[in-house]
């Protein structure tokens, strides 16, 4: 069997993409292997059975036809690579064997002929696939779909696709195609899930072939068997596929139905040739290439906009008995404040996958009697303890947020905007003019976890990482024979005594090359830069467990300099197992000649964790007293700096603003926080806020400035919102004509 570690590597590099199959016979024309495609038809859905189409029922090569019914002209689809969230505790994979015919027709090497592409079964391979959109759970709608676990309730309305990798063969004469790998599925009792066969990596050129669902499955490819084999890796064979930018184009293709044929990244030649795809996109594949599930655990992107300010109303007073009752109208609420407050129950930032755009209340318009509105509703963005906050724009890093509880205000929301009665004034008695509120703001806002663990566990897939974590403390992470069986960090609580306790992370195996991308705990490194120490646990049971230690070593160093200056403790574990008691001595010795003491135990009979606890609290002892001096030192932190910046910029005065002038266009910016502010709470369906306007040009400077910098008759003049043509008037010397908003919704008669 294909060993465990290159199928691990494989399946990091797997991401696909989706073209239709009419963008593909343009561009391979040269070797049409879609000419041997059979036509659908329709046909009684799947076998519901899992071993018959695990057998390969369904697996027809020759079919590359999908009609895509409810496709719209461009769609994005996303297979990607994740696990579930039940894990079942049996993983099988499967062996397909190339069978005889096939063999014959592509005269392969005998070695490859009895070549076996290794799928996995079992809990990881598993993808549900809810395909969305997709009303009558009979046609294969093709719609942007997350990679997570479909929720069971909706497994029902779902339906699935019938998928197949495979592999063409790259000799013209050739029409045969091998399918090497697949992504079955077929229709369980409830809804229909995904199986996925990851292709061999060294194949550049498989395709994943996107299937009727309702294809019964049909197949001439009898000669594969698929076999379930014990003891798989697993983790690794998950469906990835990065589905980009689906082509779709209906109209062209004159065939019956259209296909939808899905590339192999790295595939360039294929990429180039076409025009909707842009460059940029290559590169989103690779970022996307790690799974969506492990993608949000630690990173999230969210938007966030403070609630708008309510406008302040002209009222005048009405009474029986008071003949001017004079100007009543009520200020508008203060927009609601979005505020970022850290949660202890939260250990990830999973959450946001689902919510991304918080949007607190805007605040209401004011009323007459001089009855102000109500405040909006503040929104409260949950984190985790550990997420740092940055502006997306610019990343620039707004906020750490370490300890429960701490709660910052992020967007403070707008003012509302003052009602006619606080204009009245000892000129104007009786005030037509109120403000609008003042627009919250907004921004979009990265998030990234790292998690405040003490203690971090690291160590080469499989070592007994988690089993560790179990023996030391009441966290429950999944354990199992196979390497990446973490997936994600888990945190556990180590009670050393009432009030001595460390928080421990159990991180995903580490391989060699990890700091390149292989397998996946390198994806989580960075939260082992805040554990004060390292655990590292080497299995005591492999072949070279002292190159092992230094593999993984070295792959910490890679990544980050820090990591490998962290205080650290070298755990041999497995110890009960002959084969590792047998390696102890000469792998002490060896560390020992580096200077280093390493324990021994046995995680799973939970002997020697005991003193492998003790060391790493009184490493954390010591940290923790570190820490504590620092933060005497640099005294209580404000976590509210970027409200009070954005506040700060509220009352940035008027007369600070710059003027840009475009030649061209004739025409003045004239770009200053608080004049925009001015202009953007300038409610002009009032009819003295133009006057008030002009007067605040006129004040703050700017109508100066632009004569001293030569503004002409018939120049456009920009602020904020509002544009204005400029008018020499000889009796004022100066005075905006006509003005209209950009958007044209405003339009001012003449005004002297
Ligand atoms: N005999 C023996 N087996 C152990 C011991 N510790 C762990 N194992 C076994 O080793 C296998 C891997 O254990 P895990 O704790 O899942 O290993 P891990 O390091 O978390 O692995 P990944 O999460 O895949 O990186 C399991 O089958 C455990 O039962 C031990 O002390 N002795
Ligand atoms: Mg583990």
């Amino acid at each position: 069997m294909a060993p465990a570690v290159a199928v691990v590597a494989a399946a990091a590099a797997f991401p696909f993409r989706l073209f239709s199959a009419e963008a593909r016979r343009n561009t391979k024309g040269s070797r049409s292997k879609r000419g041997s495609a059979r036509p659908l038809k329709p046909s009684p859905p799947p076998r519901p059975s899992a071993s018959s189409s695990a057998a390969g029922g369904g697996g027809a090569t020759t079919f590359t036809r999908l009609p895509l019914r409810n496709a719209p002209a461009s769609v994005e689809v996303t297979l990607d690579r994740f696990p579930t969230a039940n894990p079942e505790p049996r993983a099988s994979t499967f062996t397909r064997r190339n069978g005889e015919r096939l063999g014959d027709d592509e005269e392969d090497e005998e070695e490859e002929e009895d070549e076996v592409e290794l799928g996995l079964r079992g809990a990881t391979t598993f993808a549900r696939l809810p395909l969305r959109d997709s009303p009558d759970g009979g046609d294969l709608t093709i719609g942007h779909f997350d990679a997570g676990v479909a929720p069971q309730e909706g497994l029902r309305s779902r339906a699935i696709s019938r998928q197949l990798v495979e592999h063409l063969d790259d000799v013209e004469e050739e029409e045969e195609e091998q399918v090497v790998s697949r992504l079955d599925i077929f229709e369980g009792a409830k809804g229909r899930e995904a199986r996925a066969f990851l292709p061999d990596e060294d194949d550049e050129d498989d395709d994943v072939v996107v299937f009727d669902p309702e294809y019964d499955g049909y197949s001439d490819d009898e000669e594969f068997v698929a076999t379930a084999v014990e003891q798989s890796p697993r983790g690794d064979a998950i469906a990835v596929a990065e589905l980009e930018k689906l082509k779709y184009d209906n109209d062209d293709d004159d065939d019956d139905d259209d296909e939808v044929v899905v590339f192999h990244p790295d595939d360039d030649e294929e990429v180039d040739v076409f025009e909707d795809y842009d460059d940029d996109e290559e590169e989103e594949t690779k970022e996307k290439g790690v799974p969506a599930v492990m993608r949000c655990f630690d990173t999230a992107k969210i938007y966030a906009k403070a609630g708008d300010g309510g406008n302040g109303v002209v009222a005048f007073r009405r009474e029986k008995y008071v003949p001017l009752g004079g100007p009543s109208g009520g200020d508008g609420g203060r927009g609601g404040n979005v505020f970022v407050e850290v949660d202890g129950d939260m250990n990830s930032l999973l959450p946001f996958r689902k919510s991304v755009h918080f949007r607190a209340g805007r605040g209401a318009h004011g009323q007459g009697r001089q009855q102000a509105g109500a405040k909006g509703d503040d929104v409260v963005v949950k984190v985790p303890p550990g997420t740092v906050v940055r502006s997306a724009a610019g990343d620039v890093e707004l906020l750490e947020l370490m300890r429960p509880g701490q709660r910052a205000l992020l967007l403070p929301g707008g003012r509302g905007g003052r009602g006619n009665a606080a204009f009245k004034s000892g000129t104007n008695k009786a005030p037509r003019i109120a403000e609008k509120g003042e627009k919250g703001p907004e921004m979009w806002i990265d998030l990234e976890l790292k998690l405040v663990a003490d203690v971090g566990i690291v160590g080469a897939p499989n070592a007994g990482k988690s089993t560790l974590l179990t023996a030391i403390s009441a966290a429950k992470p999944t354990i199992a024979n196979y390497p990446f069986t973490t997936l994600l960090p888990n945190l556990g609580v180590v009670s050393l005594d009432f009030d001595a306790t460390m928080v421990v992370a159990d991180l995903p195996g580490l391989l060699e090359g990890a700091h390149r991308g292989y397998g996946l705990g390198h994806e989580f490194l960075r939260h082992s830069e805040r554990c004060s120490v390292l655990v590292h646990v080497v299995d005591g049971s492999g072949e070279q467990p002292e190159y092992e230690f230094e593999a993984v070593r070295l792959e910490l160093e890679l990544f980050s300099p820090s990591l490998v200056d962290k205080p650290y403790i070298v755990v041999y574990n497995k110890m009960d197992l002959p084969e590792a008691s047998e390696r102890w001595n000469k792998f002490q010795e060896k560390l020992q000649a580096e200077g280093i003491e390493p324990y021994c135990i046995s995680a799973m009979n939970r002997q020697g964790t005991e003193d492998v606890v003790l060391a790493a609290y009184k490493v954390l002892q010591k940290d923790r007293q570190r820490m504590k001096d620092d933060e005497e030192w640099n005294g209580p932190e404000n976590l509210n700096h970027v409200a009070d910046a954005i506040k700060r910029e509220r009352r940035a005065p008027m007369n600070e603003f710059e003027i840009f002038h475009d030649k061209g266009t004739n025409t003045w910016n004239v770009v200053g926080a608080g004049i925009e502010r001015f202009v953007q709470m300038t409610n002009w369906q009032y009819s003295e806020s133009l006057k008030r306007f002009q007067h605040a040009l006129e004040a703050c400077g700017v109508n100066k400035t632009l004569i001293k910098r030569g503004v002409k008759e018939g120049d456009t003049v920009v602020v904020g919102e509002m544009e204005m043509v400029w008018t020499d008037e000889p009796s004022k010397t100066r005075s905006s004509k006509t003005m209209n908003s950009k958007d044209d919704s405003v339009r001012w008669p003449e005004f002297g």
